[in-house]
């Protein structure tokens, strides 16, 4: 069964995860887990005694010191109690495996660590410091120091940095999980305090706010704090802690932290206004305190956290998987990726003419419907008008008239309307063309893996459209060539079987007078018509033939083949070129999946303790 204390070691880890994985809230574009997990915030005015106050409850000098801001970085303290007799150390996150045995490197190093994110320009900065400290002198425990609140910039620093700590201090209190401690010193007006300015406006209740005064030894003779001590000046529902840190002389003696803890301690047996109070004061006590509240918000907060973080895990990965896989670097696994995505995409085009999706039926409909149509509306009534036949079959004549039959009339009339099939052959072609280049767009729109790279859609919608033309090129030769076949040998059977004018007369004498009347040339228009309707019957079903073989077919078969080819050839760059992702996408992705093992990372701390129930 896990013992209280593991529930703050587990936060601890969670917490540093966070800021590894760059989770530091404040990212609305990102679930933040950051924001979820409970912590204790120390707020104060600049020299309330807030760096005291925390060197306090480790028991070590560590502190950055100097005039002015000198915390510009959130500063995440996590306290590792340790067995007795182990050696303290430091531990920051950005110097795994560099342990700090000397606090005044501890020091420097929060300092250097703050300018290396801020610059020199005594900017700050959101970022945090994680560091952990091990001893035995602590307690569990996990404090965020923030900047002090000021009211005036000073030289050097940007008017803006008011505002700018305010709002940072602010983005910390305001979060219902975050325990607040207050520091007030004990000789300024309690009131105006900035400290508790700020926490009665976030929390007015109280209920998260721990008031701290520091300074008690430095109160005017005579006057005393016992009425905010206890809890009937400034009522909170935590019990407020007074506390007595070293002075600047002190300090500038180098008074260690024991000896300044065993003085605090005196400081309030002895004191005649507090000593009842005593065993509920100083900074030990407060750590306890801390320890003690911060493990029961843990444990309230922990159902909420579990859930937060199983919601959040579901979310990241859908979006993932929106998202897609990152792409490969090397060429093998990229030249992979580009025939996937055009599988796809072929796989999508090819159930749109076979029926899986819609569009194919449009291509029958131009044989059923618009090629019959063009067909029937051919001018042949005109070709074949009683004054056409007769100019045409006069012409073929020349200057012997026909003796029996005109065979040269016949042919040029044929062959005049033959030549008409040409425009519903070409047609047909252009209409099946037009069908394939929108079921090609629609079959790119559609295939959502292509969405992410916008340079290879455009680059697979222009080698199927190039397919697409040699396709169409290839079926109009063809089709047209029905045409000209059926001009370049007449069908002899159907001419055979004409009627003979002769054997239907009986008569030579009156067929000779009838040959350049209007019958005759009607007879010969009749032929020509039903000759010219049965190649149109013929062509109605091999002008669709022609198309599908010469177009829907190779559609079908090798759309890509080309551009297969001609990825085959390209070299490394050149497919990276291809697959160049939107910017904005690779960098979302990135971010999810970092958020997401952070979020897998904190799922697994707290399913490896059982919780004590
Ligand atoms: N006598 C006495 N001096 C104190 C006490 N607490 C803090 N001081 C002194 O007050 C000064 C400011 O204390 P700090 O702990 O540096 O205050 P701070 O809030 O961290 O200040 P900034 O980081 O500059 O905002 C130092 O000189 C401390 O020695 C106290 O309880 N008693």
């Amino acid at each position: 069964m896990a013992t209280m204390e593991s529930l703050i070691v587990t936060v601890n880890r969670i917490q540093r995860a966070c800021t590894v994985l760059g989770d530091h809230g404040g990212d609305s574009a990102l679930p933040t887990l950051w924001e979820a997990l409970p912590s204790v915030v120390v707020v104060g005015g600049q020299s309330s005694g807030k760096s005291s106050v925390l060197e306090s409850i480790v028991g070590r000098d560590f502190l950055p010191r100097g005039s002015g801001i000198v915390t510009r970085r959130p500063l995440v303290l996590q306290l590792h109690k340790t067995e007795q007799g182990v050696q303290e150390y430091g531990e920051f996150l950005h110097l795994p495996k560099k342990k700090f045995t000397d606090f005044a490197m501890v020091r420097k190093e929060i300092q250097d660590e703050t300018d290396r994110v801020t610059g020199k320009s005594k900017q700050i900065s959101p970022v945090p410091i994680h560091l952990s400290i091990y001893s035995p002198n602590v307690v569990n425990l996990t404090l965020i120091d923030l900047p002090g609140l000021t009211k005036v910039a000073v030289e050097g620093q940007p008017e803006s940095i008011v505002n700018d700590i305010e709002s940072m201090v602010r983005s910390y209190v305001e979060k219902p999980n975050c325990i607040i401690l207050a520091i007030t010193p004990a000789n300024q007006d309690i009131a105006t305090s900035d400290a508790m300015k700020l926490s009665r406006e976030v929390d007015p209740t109280g209920e998260r706010t721990f008031g701290v005064l520091t300074k008690l030894d430095l109160m005017d003779k005579g006057t005393n704090a016992v009425d905010v001590l206890e809890g009937r000046a400034y009522p909170l529902q935590h019990p407020w802690v007074g506390i007595v840190n070293r002075s600047q002389a002190d300090i500038n003696k180098n008074v260690d932290m024991i000896a300044a803890r065993r003085r605090e301690r005196e400081f309030f047996a002895t004191s005649p206004d507090y000593g009842h109070l005593a065993s509920k004061m100083g900074s030990e006590y407060l750590a306890k305190l801390l320890s003690k509240h911060l493990e029961s918000v843990i444990r309230a907060r922990l159902p909420g956290i579990t859930s937060l973080i199983n919601k959040s895990i579901d979310e990241l990965e859908a979006e993932l998987s929106h998202l897609g896989r990152p792409v490969a670097v090397d060429a093998g696994a990229q030249l992979y990726t580009i025939l996937e995505l055009c599988r796809a995409f072929d796989r999508i085009f090819k159930e749109h003419l076979d029926g899986g999706r819609p569009g194919g039926d449009r291509i029958y409909g131009v044989f059923d419907h618009q090629l019959p149509a063009a067909l029937r509306k051919l001018p042949f009534d005109r070709h074949l008008s009683l004054q056409n036949i007769r100019k045409v079959v006069s012409e073929a004549d020349g200057y012997q008239p026909h003796l029996i039959a005109p065979e040269q009339g016949y042919r040029r009339l044929i062959d005049g309307a033959l030549n008409y099939f040409r425009g519903p052959a070409e047609a047909s072609v252009d209409a099946v063309h037009f069908l394939l280049k929108e079921l090609v767009r629609r079959s790119i729109a559609e295939t959502q893996e292509l969405k992410r790279f916008p340079t290879l859609q455009a680059e697979i919608a222009g080698a199927a459209n190039e397919a697409l033309e040699r396709f169409r090129e290839d079926s109009k030769k063809t089709t047209l060539r029905l045409v000209d076949m059926e001009s370049s040998y007449l069908t002899v059977d159907f001419f055979r079987k004409l009627p003979q004018e002769v054997e239907k007369s009986g008569n030579p004498t009156s067929l000779s007078a009838d040959r350049y009347a209007e019958g005759h040339f009607r007879r010969i228009g009749s032929n020509v018509s039903s000759y010219v309707g049965m190649v149109s019957d013929t062509l109605r079903n091999t002008i669709p033939k022609a198309v599908v073989y010469c177009q829907v077919r190779e559609a079908k078969q090798s759309l890509l083949d080309h551009f297969y080819t001609q990825v085959g050839k390209k070299e490394g760059k050149q497919l990276a070129q291809l697959l160049d992702e939107d910017p904005a996408l690779m960098e979302r992705r990135q971010q999810c999946a970092k958020r997401l093992e952070l979020y897998k990372s904190a799922r697994d701390e707290i399913d490896s303790v059982s919780w004590a129930r």
